[in-house]
C-alpha cells in the first residue's frame, strides 16, 4: 500500500511539496509561542521585562497566528482536495473495470461486495491518501521538533517525561492491534448486510408472495445485530484510548512538576524552562493521539488496499480479445464441442456438432437444464470457450474481435434487463441514435403498439423502478424490440416468450418472419409452436444434441419432439 500512495504522491509531486512545506511551517509555527511564553516568564522572573521587548514578542505572536492560519489553510485545503481526487480516481478505474469484465468475474464476486469495495474500500484508501499522510507530517513534524528541543532544555526531565509517552504509544499500538480485527468484521458485517438488502429489493415480490418476510425481517435483524455488534467492539477500543491518555499524561506532568522543582531549586533550569516542558509535553499529546488514528486509518487502509487490489487484479479468465473485426456472419460452426462453467463440476455441453448457416431460422428446445441457454451463450462470448473446433467463417472464433461479434448479433435474454428510463429510451439502447420511426417499427413488430396507446405517455412513459410496473410480457416485448431495433445479422431469442399469450406469440413468430426474411435467426423456447416455422431444430438433452431436423423430420421420427409437440397440441386444444 505504501509503495502504491507514494506512486501517487510522485505523480503529484508539486501539489504534495507545498503540502509538506506549510505543514512544516505550520508545526513550527504552533512551537513559537511556547518559546515566547517561556521567555517572557524568564523575564517576569528576573526582572528584566521592557516594554520594548513586550510590544516585539507581541508583535511576533501576531505574526505568527497569522502564519499559521494561512498555513494551516492552504495544505488542509490541497491535501484533502487531492485525497477526494484520489477516491474519484479510484472509482474510474474500479468501475472501468466493471464496465469492461464479462460474467465469470461476476461470478466471482458477489454485489455487496463488490459495493462495499467500491465505496467503503475507496474511502478507507482515500482517508490514507488524505488524513494519513497529514498525521505523518504535522504529527511526525511535531515530535522532531518538540523533542529535540525538550531535550536541549533539560534531557534528564525530559526522559523522565517521556517515559509515560512511550507507554502510551504502545499502549496505542497495543489497541489499534485488537481494534483492526474488530475492523475487519465490521467490514465483512456490512458487505453481507449489503447483500441481504440488495436481495432483498430484488426479491420483495417473491418475499410477500411467500409471506417469508417474518423470516426476512429475522434474518435482517441477525445481521444488524452483527453489525451492531462490530460497532460496539470498535467503539470499546477506541474509548479505550481517552482514559489512557489523561492517565498518562497526568503522570508525566506530575514527573515534571517534581523533578523541576529539584532542577530549579539547582539553578539547573529557569522557571520559563520548566514551564516551557509542561507546555511542549501537553502540545506532544495531540500528535501522540493523532497516532492511535492513524493506527486505525492505517489498518483500514491496508484492508482496503487488498481488497482494492482484488478487485482490481482478478480478471474474468477469458481469452485475449482476437484481432480481425468480423465483416459478416456467413457460418458458426461447432465440431465435437464440449463447455464447461468455470465454477462447474460437470461439462454443460458435450460433442455439440452443428452449422449455423446465414439466412437460417433455427429453433432450440428440450428440458429445462438441458443446455439451450449454454449453447446460445456460447455465440456471445460470455465465457472462456470450451474446446476447439468452434468457428465463425470456418476461422476459429477466438481470432475475431469480441466486440465485432457482439455487433452482429441481437440478444433477447431470459432475464429482461430494464432501465429507469422511457419506454423509447429503453428500447433505442439496442441502436443508439435511431430515428423515433425505426423504434416506432421495431415496437410494431414486437406487438407491442396495443399496449403503449394504452400507456398514458405513450413511448414517453417512464419504466422501471422509478416509473410505472409493467407485466412480465410485456417487458419481454421490450426487450424484444430492442433487439429488432438493431436489424442484427443473428437474433437470438433466449425463451423470451415465454410470458405472452399464444395469439401475441403468434403474431410476433410472423412478425419476425416477416421482417427477417433471409436474415439469421435463433430461438430457444420450450413452446414448440414457436418453432414450427423454423429451418431445422436442434433438441437438447443433458448438453448433447439428441435429434435434430426439420419439424416435418423430428415428427416423423416420432422422438422426443413428437412426444412433446402431441402433448402440447392437445393442452393448447383443452384450453381452446
Ligand atoms: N453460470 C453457471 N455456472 C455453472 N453451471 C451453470 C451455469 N449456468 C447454467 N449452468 C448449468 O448448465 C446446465 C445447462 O443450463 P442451461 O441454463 O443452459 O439450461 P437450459 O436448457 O437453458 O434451461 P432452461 O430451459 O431452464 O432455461 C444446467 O445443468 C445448469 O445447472
Amino acid at each position: 500500500m505504501i509503495g502504491f500512495i507514494m506512486n501517487y504522491v510522485k505523480q503529484h509531486k508539486w501539489l504534495y511539496l507545498l503540502v509538506a512545506i506549510t505543514l512544516i511551517i505550520y508545526d513550527v509555527s504552533l512551537l513559537v509561542p511556547t518559546k515566547i511564553i517561556q521567555g517572557l516568564v524568564d523575564k517576569i522572573s528576573q526582572q528584566t521585562l521592557t516594554e520594548a521587548s513586550l510590544i516585539q514578542d507581541m508583535l511576533i505572536l501576531v505574526g505568527v497566528t497569522i502564519l499559521t492560519y494561512v498555513t494551516g489553510y492552504i495544505w488542509h485545503v490541497k491535501l484533502f482536495q487531492s485525497s477526494v481526487r484520489f477516491k474519484f480516481e479510484m472509482q474510474q478505474q474500479s468501475f472501468w473495470k466493471l464496465v469492461v469484465m464479462r460474467t465469470p468475474f461476476y461470478e466471482k464476486f458477489r454485489s455487496g461486495d463488490v459495493m462495499t469495495r467500491f465505496s467503503t474500500d475507496v474511502e478507507g484508501l482515500m482517508d490514507m491518501v488524505g488524513y494519513g499522510l497529514m498525521i505523518v507530517v504535522y504529527a511526525g513534524g511535531m515530535i522532531a521538533f518538540i523533542i529535540p528541543t525538550m531535550f536541549v532544555i533539560s534531557w534528564q526531565i525530559s526522559l523522565v517525561a517521556l517515559i509515560p509517552m512511550v507507554m502510551l504509544v504502545a499502549g496505542i499500538y497495543f489497541i489499534g492491534q485488537q481494534q483492526d480485527k474488530a475492523v475487519e468484521a465490521n467490514r465483512e458485517a456490512v458487505a453481507d448486510l449489503n447483500d441481504e438488502v440488495l436481495e432483498v429489493v430484488e426479491g420483495i415480490r417473491v418475499t410477500r408472495a411467500y409471506s417469508k418476510k417474518e423470516r426476512q425481517e429475522r434474518k435482517f435483524q441477525e445481521r444488524t445485530r452483527k453489525l451492531a455488534r462490530g460497532g460496539d467492539n470498535i467503539m470499546v477500543f477506541q474509548s479505550l484510548y481517552s482514559p489512557l491518555a489523561t492517565i498518562l499524561l497526568g503522570l508525566a506532568t506530575v514527573a515534571i512538576l517534581g523533578m523541576g522543582a529539584i532542577f530549579l531549586e539547582r539553578g539547573q533550569v529557569s522557571l520559563g524552562q520548566v514551564i516551557a516542558l509542561q507546555l511542549y509535553t501537553g502540545t506532544l499529546l495531540e500528535p501522540f493521539w493523532m497516532l492511535s488514528d492513524f493506527i486505525l486509518v492505517y489498518q483500514t487502509g491496508k484492508t482496503s488496499f487488498v481488497k482494492l487490489q482484488e478487485l482490481i487484479e482478478t480478471g474474468d479468465d477469458m481469452e485475449e480479445d482476437g484481432k480481425d473485426l468480423l465483416v459478416s456472419l456467413q457460418e458458426v460452426a461447432f465440431r465435437d464441442y464440449d463447455f464447461r462453467y468455470p465454477q462447474a463440476e460437470r461439462n454443460s455441453l458435450i460433442g455439440i456438432s452443428w452449422t449455423l448457416k446465414a439466412g437460417q431460422t433455427v429453433g432450440i428446445v428440450g428440458k429445462t437444464g438441458s443446455g439451450k441457454t449454454t449453447l446460445v451463450r456460447q455465440f456471445l462470448r460470455q465465457y472462456p470457450i470450451g474446446t476447439q473446433g468452434f468457428t465463425i467463417n470456418g476461422q476459429s472464433v477466438l481470432d475475431f474481435k469480441r466486440s465485432s461479434i457482439e455487433g452482429k448479433i441481437g440478444y433477447v435474454p431470459q432475464e429482461h434487463i430494464l432501465f429507469s428510463k422511457t419506454v423509447r429510451e429503453n428500447i433505442a439502447l439496442g441502436k443508439p441514435g435511431s430515428q423515433i420511426e425505426e423504434i416506432a417499427q421495431a415496437i410494431e413488430t414486437a406487438d407491442f403498439t396495443k399496449d403503449l396507446e394504452r400507456m398514458s405517455e405513450g413511448m414517453e412513459t417512464m419504466i422501471g423502478e422509478r416509473g410505472v410496473s409493467i407485466s412480465g410480457g410485456q417487458k419481454q416485448r421490450i426487450s424484444i424490440a430492442r433487439a429488432f431495433l438493431r436489424n442484427p445479422e443473428l437474433l437470438i431469442l433466449d425463451d423470451s416468450l415465454s410470458a405472452v399469450d399464444a395469439r401475441t406469440e403468434r403474431q410476433i413468430i410472423e412478425n419476425i418472419q416477416r421482417e427477417r426474411e433471409g436474415k439469421t435467426n435463433i430461438i430457444v423456447t420450450h413452446r414448440l409452436s414457436a418453432v414450427h416455422h423454423a429451418d431445422w431444430i436442434l433438441v437438447l438433452e443433458d448438453g448433447r444434441i439428441i435429434e435434430e431436423g426439420t419439424p416435418g423430420q423430428l415428427l416423423a421420427n416420432e422422438g422426443w419432439y413428437y412426444e412433446q409437440y402431441q402433448r402440447q397440441q392437445s393442452q393448447e386444444g383443452e384450453e381452446a
